[in-house]
């Protein structure tokens, strides 16, 4: 053994030995390798940790003022934090106001619940006797929100401090805290350490990112044959709180949380609690915690007061008692001999008290766990001879919950959309229509409004943007796309659970909100009074707002109430309701979403609720085919996610041989707690232009090389360079020949006067009719490669102040040729810039070796883009 070494072992045993770990079983086989490698797993971890940290700059830290004087307060709104801010981890707005708003409304307000934000307190460890932690995972913030909600609601000292503490799990080293105890253990059962943890349920089931290493730390030493297994027994009392969606498979439902529950059990810690678990879908998550809070808030209290001597104000008649800070519970008549009755140094009383809500019997050694509070701690200490109870065996918490499930299925349809959801989605500029339905001004009607330029469906197929009505019959959807704009604000389900509100009220109120809004934007500046007039007549109904429309039991009634007021109908899908997809109606043209081309990636980038998503999603493109009007498969490129594998793609579209392929770059909306997207995933428009026209060459790959069923030729029809779009145009149905100059032309636009009135004669006299039979010739302007680059030239750009762009064309290297005025660029000045480029190209391949650009993933499943060819695109001048 080399000196190092056998000073690592050494010291390694001897941090253990010193930490109180029981090594039960120490062989001779257990050599200076396991143990070092061991070791450096953990460092690894440790480091891991620390990164985290870093590239997470915005998780929150806040905990009630410590015992700790000297623990350094952040106040929220005072100015003169602003020094310790930059070392300490800066809140984020949304945090903020959770800590303020989320102090729960039967709190005596004369009482001091003013949260403090702090560091991750130095040194703290979960273990420390009589401490109180509250700690949670979150991603979208629900968990954080509920622990800051405990928190809030625990009795504070008459100047709003509490011992208890609440950190994000991430911020400590779970393996270190769990094993290496603390240097002030606790010495009694009374002032045993709480953990109350707050855990989310993340894809199929699984741990989000955040508690990854509470479940890493926790699952190692549960498994670790050198750790007793009941070395946390007496260390630590514990109650666990999942929280999860109903929308999901039932068997994921909270199941990180049981199995956290299931591994702190196995190491002996005792829980107090029960597990309690909250569904997201049940419209007031709050409540449903609020109620598991009854029963543990006494027991936090009871520890508090025992051994922080804090009591809670207690509201009797609506008058609250002055808060009291006891010395000690006994009201300062402390005894000498504090060790030996434990804690606080009351007497037998005391004790008579805290044997209430204590569930550890000190008589029961050995035994796994005891109480008489939760029908599922009896069960298993039932189960005491077989160790600890199977998930499956957490069936009594289950029963008591499929059960009100049941009775809720029995009882008549819940409203879809939640007072949250609503007031959250109200917020964002939606007008709630019913219980389920919405309707929102798209900022192209307002673009055009102004002469400032239409939608890409004004480029590609003719619609007047400013007469255009964006609305969804369903708010709700059966995914989580991570690049949903909606940052999933929006409830979600697999099927129709929900009240089904009158598909002509829906179409009559939503009218009647967008001409409203509509009447509303008469003040804005440019608004030119001739559309502006027009735009009172809805013309097309965009059914692509938010959720899935053909969830929505009635959409046929709804499309043909749409077509009987002659409002044209551009519905989208995301592909997962096939059945629905059999049954539609016409529609004038049915979009498929194809976000990702394998199983793996529509995973990562849907999210969706459906276990057979892929398969859901093909099968959906394949009923395209039987349709007889224009139908769209609709790919969002997101650079590093799902922006290559064309292979895939095409032979999604060779499915559905749908009569187009639209291609539109994702557009970033600003981080989001639902999202990993940031700008850098946000492609270029060249971009888009080059994976369109790579698409389009596989697919003739597909054409000619023949065999069954071979996908139909496609051209690269239209461009939309303001939004990023581009559209592939199937040649057998919309290039025409000119029958007087005999030119080829495309024709993508639709001749709306006949379609509706073919929708309404197959409605009426059941005569079918085939996308040929309302198509109409697309401008010169809207063609792929026009100069106008889509643009209507009968409207003027405009660019937000200071966001000209500083170049308008570039070479195939990103070197830029031509100016913002389309001038070509002074020799020198390009000769320059290539310089430029290729030096930053010169410095990246030094760093990355020959790939062209390079992407990297953070721990938190952030992708980012690195190019130097995109050095100039962004460039931009102030007017
Ligand atoms: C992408 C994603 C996947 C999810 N998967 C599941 C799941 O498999 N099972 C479940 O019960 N809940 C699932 N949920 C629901 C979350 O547990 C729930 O939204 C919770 O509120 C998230 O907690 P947080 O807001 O603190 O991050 C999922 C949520 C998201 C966003
Ligand atoms: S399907 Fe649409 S509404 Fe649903 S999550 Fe994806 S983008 Fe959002």
């Amino acid at each position: 053994m080399s000196n190092v070494r056998s000073i690592i072992l050494t010291s390694a045993i001897t941090a253990l030995v010193a930490s109180g770990v029981t090594y039960y079983f120490v062989q001779k086989s257990l050599t200076d390798e396991t143990l070092n490698s061991s070791k450096k797993k953990k460092k690894k971890k440790v480091d891991s940790q620390v990164d985290s940290q870093s590239v997470d700059s915005q998780q929150v830290v806040h905990q009630v003022a410590q015992d700790d004087a000297s623990a350094t307060s952040l106040d929220l709104k005072s100015d003169s934090s602003k020094a310790s801010q930059e070392q300490l981890p800066i809140p984020s707005k949304q945090n903020e106001n959770e800590i303020q708003n989320d102090i729960p409304s039967d709190i005596p307000s004369d009482i001091p619940t003013t949260i403090s934000l702090h560091s991750t307190p130095q040194g703290y460890r979960v273990l420390s006797a009589s401490s109180i932690t509250i700690t949670y995972a979150t991603t979208t913030n629900t968990c954080s929100s509920l622990a800051s909600r405990l928190l809030s609601s625990l009795p504070t000292r008459p100047d709003g401090s509490t011992p208890a503490t609440i950190v994000p799990v991430p911020t400590l080293d779970w393996w270190d805290q769990i094993l290496n105890g603390s240097s002030t253990p606790s010495t009694s059962k009374y002032d045993c350490p709480i953990l109350v943890i707050i855990l989310p349920t993340w894809s199929h089931g699984t741990h989000s990112y955040e508690s990854t290493s509470l479940c890493a730390g926790v699952d190692e030493i549960s498994n670790d044959w050198r750790v007793d297994p009941n070395h946390l027994k007496h260390k630590l009392k514990f109650a666990i709180y999942g929280v999860g969606s109903s929308a999901y498979d039932s068997e994921t439902f909270c199941k990180p949380s049981k199995i956290m529950f299931k591994q702190l059990r196995k190491l002996g810690a005792q829980n107090i609690h029960g597990l309690g678990m909250g569904d997201v879908e049940a419209g007031d998550i709050e409540k449903e915690f609020d109620k598991w809070c009854e029963k543990l808030r006494p027991k936090l209290e009871y520890s508090l007061e025992y051994n922080h001597g804090i009591k809670w104000a207690r509201v009797e008649n609506g008058i609250s008692s002055i808060l009291e800070e006891k010395k000690g519970c006994c009201g300062g008549k402390k005894k000498e001999n504090k060790e030996e009755d434990g804690g606080c140094g009351c007497g037998e009383e005391e004790d008579e008290k805290y044997d209430n809500f204590d569930v550890d019997d000190e008589s029961s050694e050995g035994s796994a766990v005891e109480s008489d509070y939760e029908e599922y701690e009896i069960e298993e200490e039932q189960q005491q001879g077989e160790g600890v109870a199977d998930l499956e065996d957490m069936g009594k918490i289950m029963s008591t919950q499929e059960k009100e499930k049941n009775e809720e299925k029995k009882s008549d349809p819940k409203e879809m959309v939640t007072p949250k959801q609503a007031a959250s989605l109200k917020k964002e500029g939606y007008k709630l229509i019913g219980t389920h339905s919405a309707v929102k001004l798209c900022r192209w009607t307002k673009h055009q409004l102004r002469g400032r330029g239409g939608c890409y469906k004004h480029t590609f197929y003719g619609i007047t943007s400013y007469q255009c009505m964006e609305a969804t019959p369903s708010l709700a959807c059966a995914n989580k796309c991570v690049f949903c704009w909606r940052h999933h604000k929006n409830p979600v389900g697999r099927t129709w659970r929900w009240k089904t509100d009158d598909p002509y009220e829906i179409v009559d109120t939503a009218v009647n909100l967008h001409v409203n809004m509509i009447k509303g934007t008469k003040g804005i500046p440019g608004v030119l009074p001739e559309r502006w007039k027009e735009a009172h007549t809805v013309a097309h109904c965009a059914l692509s707002l938010v959720g899935e429309p053909i969830m929505y039991p009635r959409i046929n009634e709804l499309l043909q109430e749409l077509h009987r007021r002659t409002i044209s109908t551009f519905l989208v899908t995301n592909g997962q309701h096939p059945d629905a997809i059999d049954t539609l109606v016409p529609v004038t043209q049915l979009y498929v979403s194809v976000d990702a081309p394998t199983p793996d990636s529509l995973e990562a980038i849907d999210r969706p609720l459906f276990k057979d998503a892929f398969e859901r999603l093909k099968k959906s493109l394949q009923l395209l085919r039987n349709r007889g009007q224009r139908t769209v498969a609709r790919l969002t490129i997101v650079k590093g996610w799902n922006s290559d594998e064309i292979d895939g793609y095409a032979d999604l579209i060779a499915l559905g041989k749908c009569s187009f392929v639209e291609l539109k770059g994702v557009t970033f909306c600003g981080t989001s707690d639902a999202s990993n997207l940031n700008m850098s995933n946000s492609p270029w428009h060249h971009e888009v232009k080059e994976f369109a026209d790579k698409l389009r060459r596989r697919l003739q790959v597909l054409t000619e090389r023949g065999g069954r069923d071979p996908p139909p030729l496609y051209g690269l029809a239209c461009e939309h360079k303001h939004s990023c779009s581009v559209l592939l145009a199937r040649v057998d149905q919309f290039a025409k020949d000119d029958p007087v100059t005999g030119e080829r032309k495309w024709h993508t636009w639709i001749d709306y006067e006949k379609y509706n009135k073919l929708a309404l004669r197959e409605q009426h006299q059941g005569i079918k009719f085939g996308v040929e039979d309302y198509v109409a010739p697309t401008p010169e302007w809207g063609l792929a490669g026009a100069s106008e680059e889509g643009f209507d030239p009968t409207d003027l750009r405009h660019h937000k102040k200071g966001k000209r762009p500083r170049y308008k064309r570039f070479d195939a290297d990103g070197v830029p040729t031509h100016d913002a005025d389309d001038r070509p660029l002074a020799e020198e000045l390009r000769a320059d810039l290539t310089e430029k480029m290729n030096r930053a190209v010169e410095k990246f391949r030094r760093d990355n070796g020959e790939e062209q650009s390079v992407m990297t993933e953070s721990k938190k499943g952030e992708r980012l883009i690195e190019d130097p060819r995109l050095m100039f695109r962004g460039l931009t001048v102030g007017r």
